[in-house]
């Protein structure tokens, strides 16, 4: 790098940044900015007399917006130096050494978020603010008290700054972006960014509506008495804190690094999104001594995880048509390495996120793989366009079968029922886990007899033979038995799998689930007003169900008669309890089985699902509680251990 493309790089940083802190809209990923700010640095380090005033090096990269009320930190906050590797950690910890040879290392994970500061004084929450450039940040106290993870009083009265990370839980994420798909609104590309933005509202009733959660990993300004930084943690926990899914203190590099690979590991499985793991010495004393950079603590270090963020190249768009008949779009992209996975489609949602987007064929994009879900294109890098990209066009004939396509809000439909897409993707539905769970009739499979023309419905299913299916390529005599077995053994099924197994537009699980609890075998032949009785059934709901029913109630009565389908059995109306109409959900490892817990709940008359809500009047939980628990504390629904769950029995 010359002094040139000194100066170049940071502008490209500062406009990065500002993309970043300021619109909550990333344009680049962190990657690349990471790798290109390391290389600003190197350059800085060889030639400190060029070092420009605006080099983010020299500043923490907040900026402080308009809109909101400048506040000062009590004391400053502070943005933490990177590491990517083993070796990274080695010369971090050789620094560190060479400051203090004896000190021990206190690990959390490194959330993905947006930084906040509270201030408390006399147990009462004053104040909530932004990082900002670390002296100075945004005043959203208001916004702030909406938190529900962030205690408006606490049992401890001096003056103290509690400083924490917000964040957006990954499923409440998923939510919040299929809610704004469905109202043709952006989705946001990222929780961190979803958070940053939900925080600096200037209507506080938004950030309420985001379910942000406060997970603190420091303290500023305090009196505490503590010697190791584990010992202040804990305490701020006591306090009614949320505590991080995994801690620990470690000696030096061998245990540092095994609990970098268990936190990289598990991350998957935790409810927020962590873009690393913190570092830090455990000794106060030790931190008082080495001090602040001017941008960092010398006794931190963040050592980040393998990106889920690449950017990469759309090489095509390819439609499928579904079993509803909605045609989605499917990015091909080049091929690109995710965390050890290669990546060559993502999801684009639908063809108004499409224009939106204004994403072209040849079009630099950034894809975010985030556990097994299918990659997203998350941003299109318009200023690295060269021209030759191309425009993509709104289909208006299925690509399977050809006739004209509906466009129905913000789907794409085919309308004709003997698509032969929709006849396949249907018959693999049927028979997929969550409806019929028939073994070895799988979207290969269902392909091959559809095209044999040996199942062109799902009734054709059972008229399957041996012969017939010896015919086919593939198939001797014990996988056509296997096959048949299992078609046979989807006979007197539950009643809520074979509705589900219908595939009656907006009628899920749940929903089957509660039809067939509500009528039993007389499912068909209801009317809307039933129909709307059932908890969780709207409008939407009831029509499409009927509308099937009344277009399709002669294959399933024929199918009724094949499968005999077992009713739910009905209980007894239970005796008073504190538990009777209650909403109750189930989480973690419990003394028996959930599934019997859950039976006995039921008999009590209390309701069981599977997901909190606002709506759930308890969580129950066991040990290892993950998720599902954090959501009810964030949504402030009343959690019971199981010790508790019995008390309240006796
Ligand atoms: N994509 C882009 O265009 C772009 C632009 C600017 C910055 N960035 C990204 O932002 C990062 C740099 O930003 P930064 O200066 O805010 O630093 P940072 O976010 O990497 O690290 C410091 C922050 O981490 C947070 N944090 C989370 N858990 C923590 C814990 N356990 N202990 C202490 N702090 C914790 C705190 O809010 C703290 O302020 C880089 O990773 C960079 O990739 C990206
Ligand atoms: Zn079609």
């Amino acid at each position: 790098m010359n002094k040139q493309e000194y100066k170049q790089a940071v502008e490209k940083l500062n406009l990065w940044a500002y993309h970043y802190y300021v619109l909550d809209d990333p344009i680049m990923t962190d990657e690349v900015y990471d790798k290109l700010y390391k290389e600003v640095e190197q350059y800085e380090e060889a030639h400190p007399e060029d070092i420009l005033k605006n080099s983010p090096t020299q500043r923490v990269g907040d900026v402080v917006s308009e809109g909101f009320a400048k506040e000062p930190h009590l004391s400053r906050m502070w943005s933490l130096e990177d590491i990517f590797d083993a070796d990274g950690l080695k010369k971090w910890l050789e620094k560190v050494y060479r400051l203090d040879s004896h000190v021990t290392f206190y690990c959390e994970p490194k959330y993905d978020g947006a930084s906040l500061n509270l201030v408390y004084e006399n147990g009462e929450l004053q104040k909530g603010i932004t990082r900002g450039d670390g002296t100075v940040g945004e005043r959203i106290t208001q916004n702030v008290k909406t938190i529900h993870t962030v205690p408006l009083s606490i049992e401890h009265k001096e003056l103290i700054e509690i400083r924490g990370e917000v964040v957006i839980f990954k499923d409440e994420f998923d939510k919040i972006n299929k809610e704004r798909l469905k109202k043709g609104e952006p989705p946001f590309a990222n929780p961190r960014n979803a958070a940053a933005g939900s925080l600096r509202q200037l209507d506080p009733s938004i950030t309420a509506a985001r379910n942000l959660v406060f997970l603190p990993y420091g303290v500023g300004v305090n009196t505490l008495p503590h010697k190791l930084l584990n010992d202040k943690m804990s305490y701020i926990y006591e306090l009614g804190f949320r505590k991080p899914p995994l801690r620990a203190i470690t000696k030096g590099y061998d245990e540092i690094e095994a609990i970098y690979e268990r936190m990289k590991e598990e991350r998957e499985s935790y409810s927020m999104m962590l873009d690393g793991m913190v570092v830090k010495v455990n000794e106060i004393a030790a931190q008082i001594d080495m001090g602040y950079t001017v941008k960092v603590p010398r006794w931190a270090v963040a050592y980040k995880f393998p990106a889920v963020e690449k950017i990469t190249r759309l090489k095509n768009i390819i439609l499928q048509v579904g079993r509803t008949g909605v045609v989605t779009p499917v990015a091909v992209v080049e091929p690109t390495e995710i965390e050890g996975a290669v990546v060559e489609r993502a999801t684009l949602h639908n063809f108004d996120e499409i224009e939106r987007m204004d994403i072209r064929i040849g079009d630099q994009v950034i894809i975010l793989r985030s556990g097994d879900v299918i990659p997203k294109i998350v941003k299109v890098l318009t200023q690295e366009r060269d021209g030759s990209e191309v425009k993509i066009e709104r289909p208006t004939h299925c690509p399977v079968c050809g006739s004209e396509l509906l466009q129905e809000e913000v789907l794409i439909k085919c309308q004709n029922l003997k698509c032969e897409a929709r006849v396949v993707n249907s018959i693999i539905y049927f028979a997929s886990k969550q409806c019929l769970n028939i073994d070895g009739l799988g979207n290969k499979i269902v392909e091959q007899l559809f095209n044999a023309g040996l199942v062109r419905s799902v009734l054709d299913l059972f008229s399957l033979t041996q012969e017939k299916l010896l015919e086919l390529e593939g198939f001797k005599e014990k996988k056509a038995q296997n096959l048949l077995r299992s078609i046979e053994n989807a006979k007197g099924c539950e009643l809520w799998r074979f509705i589900n197994a219908l595939g009656i537009e907006h009628i899920g699980e749940v929903a089957s689930k509660r039809i067939a609890e509500a009528f039993g075998l007389e499912y068909i032949h209801q009317n809307k007003e039933q129909l709307l009785t059932i908890e969780g059934i709207g409008d939407e709901m009831a029509e499409s169900y009927l509308e099937f029913m009344r277009v399709n109630e002669e294959t399933v009565v024929k199918l009724q008669e094949i499968l005999r389908p077992v009713e739910p059995k009905k209980r007894e109306e239970a005796q008073d309890n504190p538990f009777k109409g209650k909403r109750i959900v189930l989480t973690g490892t419990m003394s028996e089985p959930r599934p019997v817990i859950k039976e006995k709940l039921e008999d009590l008359g209390a309701k069981v699902s599977g997901s909190v809500s606002k709506k759930t009047d308890y969580v129950i939980y066991g040990e290892d509680a993950g998720s599902k628990y954090d959501k009810a504390i964030s949504l402030g629904v009343k959690t019971l251990t199981e010790d508790e769950l019995k008390e309240l029995l006796q």
